[in-house]
């Protein structure tokens, strides 16, 4: 076995697929080391398995609200025995795919777990590995709050697992997962309340459109508790109790921890003193993805950026070119869009400021006169009306419409120019444009 390489990356997810194919293609002889499934958190426990579960959760969610329009009669069955089939063949589809391209790329892929053993080394199974350029990108693990009881909650991992439905869960954290998590399960029949320590949910998003998304998942059905950390869960008969404090206890089928992520630093072992971490406990980098370890680079959801998918690629593909090409800067966090799925999605791009300067409605899309639950749309602009800094945007198709935002915002628009361009009628967007 080769034991001499240009680079080797640790982690076969987002950020490690991204840099070994780009490496490669730029010519340079790269090792691709990957304990667990190629893929990583997005391909095998995140955005994927969780899309196509929303796919079904926004059919449902739609066709029931409508009964208003004269959409009647039984509520429809989800088969999940056929739903998890059709997940497993797609993801085990997404996986050969990738293992085809780092074969035709000429990257070499070892499937075991990597340590990092000395600077520009790394050992697996007993067996030395060098390189002068080593790239962390080992991705995170859900993390469990700490209290009495806590391993009896399922994480995310284990919720997108599921092969049958929970009649009740309750949900700790109301960040992406935990609201995520809620909309999804609510649209399938489950019953579901979410209890988080913060104010309101989606705290990464501006308030007005968090705000938005929060109605419509009480309008869903989801009981929300803001402002409480919860002290225990317990076991009780064949279900569980979640003790909110000493009133309040909420007896559920399943309680799912939604609590924040940590990075997988046991890669660093008898180095990790030598890799600075920052306040968040993530890895320190600078604009070349060094660590404080020279020729240790990281990207991805271990390094001080953006857990998401797209930062993660980006990164992976921009930290091979800087090494082996031309040179290009990171994104600008500020371009990335995000979205939360829930229902309808919450879409933001930018930097939005305390007070939007155009919020004035929550729109009322036409859809929500044929609907019991009327959902509201909402549409958000931050920053000055010489410049507009961010767009926020709720309603049916918004993880679509924000990619357009965010090329808009990379030319600095200003509110008047904006309002030069119309929108389609009858639309959300079009109101917003008004
Ligand atoms: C439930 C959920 C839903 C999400 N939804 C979205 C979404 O809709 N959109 C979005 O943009 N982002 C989403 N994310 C975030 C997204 O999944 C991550 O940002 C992205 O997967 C990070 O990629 P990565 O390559 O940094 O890490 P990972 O994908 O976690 O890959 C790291 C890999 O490193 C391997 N590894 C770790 N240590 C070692 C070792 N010592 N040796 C060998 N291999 C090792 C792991 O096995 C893993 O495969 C979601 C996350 C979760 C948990
Ligand atoms: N659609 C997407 O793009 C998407 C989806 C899922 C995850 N992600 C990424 O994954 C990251 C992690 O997501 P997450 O939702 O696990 O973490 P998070 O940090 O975003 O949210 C955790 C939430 O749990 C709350 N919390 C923590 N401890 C608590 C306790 N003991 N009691 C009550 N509430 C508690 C926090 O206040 C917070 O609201 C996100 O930041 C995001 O970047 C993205």
């Amino acid at each position: 076995m080769d034991t001499e390489y240009d680079a080797i990356v640790i982690g076969g997810g987002s950020a490690g697929l991204s840099f070994a194919r780009q490496a490669a293609g730029l010519g340079r002889k790269i090792a691709l080391i990957e304990r667990a499934e190629l893929g990583g958190t997005c391909v095998n426990r995140g955005c994927v398995p969780k899309k196509m579960l929303w796919t079904v959760a926004d059919a449902l969610h739609r066709g029931s609200g409508l009964t208003r329009a004269g959409i009647l009669g039984p509520a429809p069955q989800v088969d999940m025995t056929r739903l998890c089939a059709a997940r497993g063949d797609k993801l085990e589809s997404i996986r050969q795919s990738y293992r085809e391209t780092l074969k035709d790329a000429g990257v070499h892929l070892i499937e075991d777990t990597a340590g990092l053993t000395a600077p520009g080394e790394v050992t697996i199974s007993g067996q030395r590995l060098h390189a002068p350029r080593i790239v962390l990108a080992t991705g995170g693990h859900p993390i469990k709050p700490d209290m009495e009881g806590a391993a009896l909650a399922c994480d995310s991992d284990e919720v997108l697992n599921w092969t049958t439905l929970p009649r009740s869960i309750a949900i700790i954290g109301g960040g992406y997962i935990g609201c995520e998590m809620a909309a999804i399960h609510a649209a399938l029949g489950v019953r579901v309340t979410l209890v988080t320590d913060t104010d309101r949910v989606l705290t990464e998003f501006s308030e007005n459109a968090a705000l938005v998304g929060q109605r419509n998942m009480e309008a869903q059905g989801i009981r929300l508790v803001t402002s409480c950390t919860p002290e225990a869960v317990r076991q009780a008969g064949d279900g569980l109790e979640l003790v909110l404090d000493a009133e309040t206890v909420l007896k559920v089928d399943k309680v799912v921890a939604a609590t924040g992520r940590a990075p997988n630093l046991g890669v660093l072992g008898a180095l990790k003193d030598r890799v600075a971490l920052t306040d968040k406990g993530v890895v320190k980098i600078d604009a070349r993805f060094e660590t404080s370890l020279p020729g240790l680079h990281a990207v991805g959801d271990c390094a001080d950026r953006l857990p998401l998918t797209p930062v993660a690629s980006s990164d992976g593909e921009t930290l091979a070119r800087q090494l082996f090409g031309t040179h290009r800067d990171p994104v600008e966090l500020r371009h990335v869009a995000t979205t939360a799925f829930v229902l309808p999605p919450v879409s933001e791009v930018g930097q939005p400021s305390p007070k939007a300067i155009f919020d004035e409605a929550t729109l009322s899309p036409l859809s929500a006169a044929l609907r019991a639950d009327a959902p509201q749309d909402y549409w958000g602009l931050g920053g000055s009306d010489a410049a507009v800094t961010s767009v926020s945007l709720v309603a049916e198709g918004a993880h679509e419409a924000i990619a357009w935002a965010a090329q808009m915002l990379q030319h600095c628009p200003d509110r008047g120019s904006m309002q030069r361009a119309l929108g389609v009628h009858p639309s959300t967007s079009e109101e917003a444009m008004g």
